[in-house]
């Protein structure tokens, strides 16, 4: 007969926090495999304080973690398994995301930037401004850190807060103030915050700041003075996968961290997209698709981010990525239900889209926040267009899947010309890959063979897999993990005359998108208007 003991889990165990924007979880793998033993996981409310702000308490953050690590830890113990072959921890957080804090409080002195946030248009103007001979060119500082000027990247979100926020300011003059990304925050408080925590963060995290140098991999000095900012705030970088620190209480006291990565990466190596020409794409509240170039830096000229992909190890050769990055994906689904009420729940997209045939030539340009890759454009808002007396509900929601496969489509036709390669095939992971439908209609509009995810943790387990590696040398990131196996592609069912037809619709929306907050009426007409 069966005993308790027969059936408990055994280890060794190696957690991964994965801090995204809407929830934290903590989930325990057991080592150098794919199978999760436990989690537990918190959604983290975000703070909208005015229109286009989009702030998150970072004390929030930190207990919102350390509950995770308490409940799937519990959870650990009633399956059987012990805590103690915890054996290492990897950390995975949403990318970009800013906090400054006091170091002799070690608390903060504003809420978090969130990546989404828009507040900084007006720093981004200012920065352009500051370019010389008059240039106002968005790429003046992509040959040193890969990105383009925008509000997405930390860099201009430090700016801002500099700028606009008297403590902070007098913080960073005096020398007590600290940044980092989430990582770093977390990992500062979970070892021991002002009493000894560490300051570190990891080459992907960096790079996501506009501060990194994309070849030296260390701050650069002509970013910070281009930014303002001081060295004294910067944590140190680190490799993705080496030792940081050990935590500093509660269950896991001791144990070490040893890897970290921002999650698009960690979703990068967790989909083992470890060659170059092998891409993925993580569909959840925005849409991020990576494309491993190897050890070479790609500088797209297509409006693509050059970021780092990893570095497993200290010594390790760094991985660098192509990054087409969506600010709105699933995020559409959630305005169609908050804010329209057109749909109850995410449960019900795929029944109600697959009601219609298509969308009836109706186009969705969610550009809520302005357009991101390959457009770079802050001033773009959103449109629907095509509407007519036939169009129903379920024609949008279709609309709204296909938005996203449309941007993704914008951005493989930049890679494309970026690395002239076509991509045979996408692997993809995330919230809305639950949806067939949308996996149908993504292989359709870009013509492209789609494989899911045979887990829905990539992230985490990339983080897991950089944390284990640090920990045990032999450990090869590219064995085979028990549910990976062969997966069966989505192919595409229409032909490519249609498909580029409707591309070239899209191409139109979008052209009707761009632009729209500094658009101006002609002279007389804009009169006609103020005298209504
Ligand atoms: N069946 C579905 N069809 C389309 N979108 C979905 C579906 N289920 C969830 N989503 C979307 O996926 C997103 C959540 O995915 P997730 O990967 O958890 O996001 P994140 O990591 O950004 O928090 C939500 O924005 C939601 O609207
Ligand atoms: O938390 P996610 O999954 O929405 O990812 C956010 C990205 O890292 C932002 O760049």
């Amino acid at each position: 007969m069966e005993t308790p003991s027969d059936t408990a889990v055994v280890g060794p165990f190696v957690g991964a926090i994965d801090e995204g924007t809407t929830s934290a979880r903590f989930i325990i793998f057991r080592a150098g495999t794919d199978d999760i033993v436990c989690y537990h996981q918190i959604e983290v409310p975000s703070i909208f304080q005015k229109e286009g702000w989009c702030e998150q308490d970072p004390m929030v953050i930190v207990n919102t973690v350390n509950e995770c690590i308490a409940g799937a830890t519990k959870k650990l113990t009633s399956l059987g398994g012990q805590i103690k072959d915890i054996i290492t921890i990897g950390i995975t957080n949403q990318r970009e995301s800013t906090v400054i804090w006091d170091r002799n409080t070690g608390q903060p002195l504003a809420n978090a930037i969130i990546w989404l946030d828009n507040r900084t248009t007006s720093t981004v103007e200012e920065l352009l401004e500051a370019i010389p001979n008059n240039a106002r060119n968005i790429n003046y500082l992509r040959p040193l850190c890969g990105l383009p000027l925008s509000p997405y990247f930390s860099g201009v979100k430090l700016r801002w807060l500099r700028d606009n926020v008297p403590t902070v300011k007098a913080a960073m003059d005096s020398g007590v103030a600290m940044f980092g990304t989430i990582d770093t925050w977390l990992m500062y408080n979970l070892t021991g915050g002002k009493n000894g925590g560490v300051h570190k963060t990891d080459v992907t995290n960096a790079s996501r700041t506009m501060l990194m140098n994309i070849e030296t991999l260390q701050w650069d000095p002509n970013l910070l003075k281009f930014f303002g900012l001081p060295k004294t705030i910067l944590p140190e970088i680190c490799s993705s996968a080496e030792f940081y620190g050990s935590l500093a209480q509660g269950v896991l006291k001791g144990t070490s961290i040893t890897a970290d990565l921002g999650d698009q990466q960690a979703a990068l190596v967790g989909q083992q997209c470890l060659s170059k020409g092998q891409a993925k794409a993580t569909y959840g509240t925005g849409c991020f698709l990576l494309y491993n170039t190897g050890p070479s830096i790609v500088h797209s000229q297509h409006g693509l981010l050059t970021t780092v992909g990893y570095q497993l190890g200290r010594k390790a050769t760094p991985y660098y990525a192509l990054e087409g990055s969506v600010s709105i994906a699933g995020a559409a689904f959630n305005w169609l239900r908050d804010n329209i009420g057109l749909i109850q729940n995410s449960g019900q997209i795929e029944a109600m889209a697959a009601t219609v045939d298509n969308s009836l030539d109706v186009y969705f340009v969610p550009a809520f926040n302005g357009l991101y890759a390959p457009y770079w454009n802050q001033d773009a808002r959103g449109v629907i267009c095509g509407l007519s007396e036939e169009t129903t509900s379920e024609h949008i929601v279709r609309a709204t899947l296909e938005a996203v496969c449309f941007q993704v489509r914008d951005i493989l036709d930049s890679m494309h010309k970026d690395c002239k390669i076509p991509l045979a095939k996408l692997m993809v992971d995330g919230g809305m890959t639950v949806n067939n439908l949308f996996l149908q209609l993504q292989s359709d509009l870009v013509g492209i063979h789609v494989l899911r995810a045979k887990i829905a943790e990539t992230t985490a387990l990339g983080a897991a897999m950089a944390a284990y590696k640090a920990v045990e040398n032999r450990y090869s990131m590219e064995a085979p993990l028990s549910k990976s196996g062969p997966r069966e592609p989505v192919k595409p069912t229409i032909g490519s005359t249609e498909r580029n037809l409707r591309y070239q619709k899209w191409k139109m929306a979008i052209d009707r998108s761009l632009n729209w907050e500094t658009s101006t009426l002609p002279q007389g007409e804009r009169e006609a208007f103020d005298g209504a």
